[in-house]
């Protein structure tokens, strides 16, 4: 039976005078990788800050894993099971790879303040393990060399590696990626589909802003096309790839190609 990861329906999100999303859906079912495409100033990047609690919506309802979910504040965001990284990465930029990574992992651990503050045998086992997990992560995104360098130090496609390490390490039911590709040259741009895939087949469920189109029609099961904050197509690659209003969104007047 396909199981639903996320059901999104009906959101709203007004600017003032500025209708940023209106009546927006989706719904993605474990194991996909869904896309979120459309011309600049669409509504992606409020879309993904509504899902993540960053922008408080109108309207809208929200399911994941099955149960109501309400976006709210970002730690509880991520504690109720999604990850997402930044179109503008987000590190600490003079701590290591790996404690960048400890940071994710500490949403799914137990030892609280007190223990971090007496330093206790339960703490000190809990950090070794995160430790541990954390050096994995690094290793399973390819940066594994690096643990120990300052993440400021680290090219610009490992630094969007290091984000997507610290966010599965959150163990995540659904991670949101916000333009991963972006400012990567064609090599970066292959690893980080293997990447993706590999993550995908490895049971994770994936949310995706891209505007490389090639990209995303290679990798995602199914896109939707938002346009002046409309949903204006939903569907496999190969259904939106021949949509006259996508074409038109694309191609009209007034915006940008990408
Ligand atoms: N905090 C905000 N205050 C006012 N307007 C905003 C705010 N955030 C976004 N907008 C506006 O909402 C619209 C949608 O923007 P959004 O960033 O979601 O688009 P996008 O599809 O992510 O675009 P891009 O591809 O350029 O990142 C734009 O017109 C934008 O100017």
């Amino acid at each position: 039976m396909t199981q639903t990861v996320l059901k999104v329906g009906g959101v709203a999100k007004r600017f003032g005078g500025l209708q940023a999303l209106s009546d927006v859906g989706i719904t993605i079912n474990a194991g996909q990788v869904y896309g979120l495409i459309g011309p600049n100033g669409a509504g992606k990047t409020t879309f993904f800050n509504v899902l993540t609690g960053l922008y408080t919506p109108d309207s809208g309802t929200f399911e994941l894993g099955g149960e109501p979910y309400k976006p709210s504040a970002v730690h509880k965001v991520a504690k109720a099971g999604i990850a997402r990284t930044f179109q503008n990465i987000r590190l600490f930029a003079d701590m290591t790879a790996l404690e960048n990574v400890m940071v994710g992992r500490h949403v799914r651990t137990h030892s609280g303040l007190i223990g971090a503050v007496f330093r206790t045998a339960s703490f000190k086992k809990e950090e070794a393990e995160i430790a541990q997990r954390a050096q994995e992560l690094l290793d399973y995104v390819g940066i594994g060399k690096y643990a120990e360098f300052k993440a400021r130090t680290l090219s610009y496609g490992d630094q969007r590696r290091l984000e997507i390490a610290r966010a599965l390490a959150t163990d995540p039911k659904l991670i949101a990626l916000d333009e991963p590709a972006a400012g990567m040259n064609a090599t970066e741009k292959v690893t980080l589909r293997e990447l993706i895939d590999r993550i995908r087949n490895d049971g994770r469920t994936i949310l995706l802003i891209e505007h490389d189109v090639k990209l995303v029609m290679g990798l995602c099961d199914r896109v939707t096309v938002l346009d002046y904050g409309k949903q204006i197509a939903e569907g496999t690659p190969a259904e939106v790839q021949s949509n006259e209003k996508v074409i038109e969104a694309y191609l009209g007047a007034g915006h940008a190609a990408h």
